[in-house]
Protein backbone atom coordinates (compact mmCIF):
# COMPACT_ATOMS: atom_id res chain seq x y z
CA UNK A 1 0.00 0.00 0.00
CA UNK A 2 2.84 2.09 1.11
CA UNK A 3 4.67 1.65 -2.59
CA UNK A 4 1.15 2.26 -4.46
CA UNK A 5 0.98 5.60 -2.80
CA UNK A 6 4.40 6.81 -3.33
CA UNK A 7 4.16 5.65 -7.11
CA UNK A 8 1.39 8.16 -7.17
CA UNK A 9 3.19 11.21 -5.22
CA UNK A 10 6.18 10.52 -7.95
CA UNK A 11 4.20 10.37 -10.71
CA UNK A 12 2.60 13.50 -8.68
CA UNK A 13 6.26 14.97 -9.23
CA UNK A 14 7.21 14.20 -12.78
CA UNK A 15 3.79 16.64 -13.63
CA UNK A 16 4.43 19.08 -11.44
CA UNK A 17 8.55 19.12 -12.88
CA UNK A 18 6.81 18.92 -16.75
CA UNK A 19 4.34 22.22 -15.80
CA UNK A 20 7.69 24.22 -14.49
CA UNK A 21 9.97 22.90 -17.18
CA UNK A 22 7.53 23.04 -20.56
CA UNK A 23 5.63 26.10 -21.17
CA UNK A 24 3.99 23.89 -24.09
CA UNK A 25 2.29 22.33 -20.68
CA UNK A 26 1.07 25.20 -19.05
CA UNK A 27 -0.07 26.54 -22.88
CA UNK A 28 -2.06 23.45 -23.47
CA UNK A 29 -3.35 23.45 -19.97
CA UNK A 30 -4.49 26.86 -20.03
CA UNK A 31 -6.10 26.02 -23.87
CA UNK A 32 -8.11 23.40 -21.99
CA UNK A 33 -9.48 25.09 -19.04
CA UNK A 34 -10.62 27.88 -21.80
CA UNK A 35 -12.15 24.78 -24.13
CA UNK A 36 -14.28 23.45 -20.51
CA UNK A 37 -15.40 26.79 -19.47
CA UNK A 38 -16.43 27.24 -23.03
CA UNK A 39 -18.29 23.74 -22.77
CA UNK A 40 -19.93 24.93 -19.44
CA UNK A 41 -20.93 28.10 -21.14
CA UNK A 42 -23.02 26.76 -24.45
CA UNK A 43 -24.33 23.44 -22.06
CA UNK A 44 -22.90 21.49 -24.49
CA UNK A 45 -24.25 17.82 -24.02
CA UNK A 46 -22.29 15.28 -21.65
CA UNK A 47 -21.10 12.88 -24.53
CA UNK A 48 -19.63 16.06 -26.03
CA UNK A 49 -17.80 17.24 -23.06
CA UNK A 50 -16.51 13.66 -22.47
CA UNK A 51 -15.17 13.97 -26.18
CA UNK A 52 -13.21 17.25 -24.61
CA UNK A 53 -11.77 15.85 -21.98
CA UNK A 54 -10.54 12.97 -24.22
CA UNK A 55 -8.57 15.75 -26.33
CA UNK A 56 -7.29 17.23 -23.46
CA UNK A 57 -6.12 14.06 -21.48
CA UNK A 58 -4.26 13.03 -24.86
CA UNK A 59 -2.78 16.31 -25.42
CA UNK A 60 -1.47 16.91 -22.10
CA UNK A 61 -0.55 12.75 -21.96
CA UNK A 62 1.71 13.16 -25.20
CA UNK A 63 3.18 16.49 -23.97
CA UNK A 64 4.30 14.18 -21.06
CA UNK A 65 5.60 11.65 -22.53
CA UNK A 66 7.54 14.22 -25.08
CA UNK A 67 9.00 15.92 -21.79
CA UNK A 68 9.97 12.43 -20.65
CA UNK A 69 11.65 11.22 -24.07
CA UNK A 70 13.43 14.73 -24.33
CA UNK A 71 14.86 14.57 -20.70
CA UNK A 72 16.03 11.32 -21.56
CA UNK A 73 17.31 11.71 -25.04
CA UNK A 74 19.61 14.90 -23.69
CA UNK A 75 20.96 12.62 -20.94
CA UNK A 76 21.59 10.02 -22.85
CA UNK A 77 22.58 12.02 -25.72
CA UNK A 78 23.74 15.51 -24.92
CA UNK A 79 26.06 16.09 -28.26
CA UNK A 80 24.06 16.36 -31.51
CA UNK A 81 23.11 13.05 -33.08
CA UNK A 82 20.88 11.54 -35.96
CA UNK A 83 19.30 9.34 -33.43
CA UNK A 84 19.04 12.02 -30.92
CA UNK A 85 16.69 14.34 -33.78
CA UNK A 86 14.54 11.46 -34.43
CA UNK A 87 13.47 10.41 -30.96
CA UNK A 88 12.71 14.04 -30.21
CA UNK A 89 10.94 14.91 -33.60
CA UNK A 90 8.87 11.88 -33.39
CA UNK A 91 8.04 12.81 -29.86
CA UNK A 92 7.18 16.42 -30.98
CA UNK A 93 4.94 14.49 -34.25
CA UNK A 94 2.81 12.69 -31.66
CA UNK A 95 2.52 15.85 -29.25
CA UNK A 96 1.03 17.29 -32.91
CA UNK A 97 -0.85 14.06 -33.98
CA UNK A 98 -2.81 14.57 -30.45
CA UNK A 99 -3.19 18.72 -30.72
CA UNK A 100 -4.82 18.23 -34.32
CA UNK A 101 -7.33 15.76 -32.76
CA UNK A 102 -8.21 17.90 -30.49
CA UNK A 103 -8.75 20.72 -32.53
CA UNK A 104 -11.35 18.72 -34.90
CA UNK A 105 -12.71 17.21 -31.63
CA UNK A 106 -13.66 21.45 -30.83
CA UNK A 107 -15.28 21.82 -34.19
CA UNK A 108 -17.06 19.04 -34.43
CA UNK A 109 -18.44 20.15 -30.95
CA UNK A 110 -18.53 23.69 -30.70
CA UNK A 111 -19.74 24.35 -34.73
CA UNK A 112 -23.33 23.94 -33.85
CA UNK A 113 -23.33 26.14 -30.54
CA UNK A 114 -21.66 28.75 -31.83
CA UNK A 115 -23.54 29.33 -34.73
CA UNK A 116 -26.53 28.98 -32.96
CA UNK A 117 -25.44 31.83 -30.69
CA UNK A 118 -24.19 34.05 -33.04
CA UNK A 119 -28.09 33.64 -35.00
CA UNK A 120 -29.20 34.17 -31.48
CA UNK A 121 -27.57 37.71 -31.19
CA UNK A 122 -28.42 38.79 -34.69
CA UNK A 123 -31.30 38.00 -35.38
N1 LIG B 1 21.03 15.91 -29.42
C1 LIG B 1 20.42 16.32 -30.55
N2 LIG B 1 20.85 15.85 -31.74
C2 LIG B 1 20.26 16.24 -32.89
N3 LIG B 1 19.21 17.08 -32.97
C3 LIG B 1 18.73 17.58 -31.82
C4 LIG B 1 19.29 17.23 -30.55
N4 LIG B 1 18.62 17.89 -29.58
C5 LIG B 1 17.66 18.58 -30.21
N5 LIG B 1 17.70 18.41 -31.54
C6 LIG B 1 16.82 19.00 -32.56
O1 LIG B 1 16.37 20.27 -32.11
C7 LIG B 1 14.95 20.25 -31.93
C8 LIG B 1 14.60 21.05 -30.71
O2 LIG B 1 15.20 20.40 -29.60
P1 LIG B 1 14.85 20.80 -28.10
O3 LIG B 1 15.59 19.91 -27.18
O4 LIG B 1 15.05 22.28 -27.94
O5 LIG B 1 13.35 20.38 -28.08
P2 LIG B 1 12.09 21.31 -28.01
O6 LIG B 1 11.00 20.52 -28.67
O7 LIG B 1 12.38 22.68 -28.51
O8 LIG B 1 11.95 21.32 -26.46
P3 LIG B 1 10.99 22.21 -25.59
O9 LIG B 1 9.64 21.54 -25.74
O10 LIG B 1 11.60 22.05 -24.23
O11 LIG B 1 11.04 23.61 -26.13
C9 LIG B 1 14.56 18.77 -31.83
O12 LIG B 1 13.22 18.54 -32.23
C10 LIG B 1 15.57 18.13 -32.77
O13 LIG B 1 15.15 18.27 -34.13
Amino acid sequence: MKRFLHSFRYAAQGIVQAYRSEQNMRVHSVVAVVVLAAAAFFRVPGRDVMLLLLAVTLVLSAELLNTAIEAAVDLASPEIHPLAKAAKDTAAGAVLLTALFAVAAGIYVFYRPVIDWIAGIVS
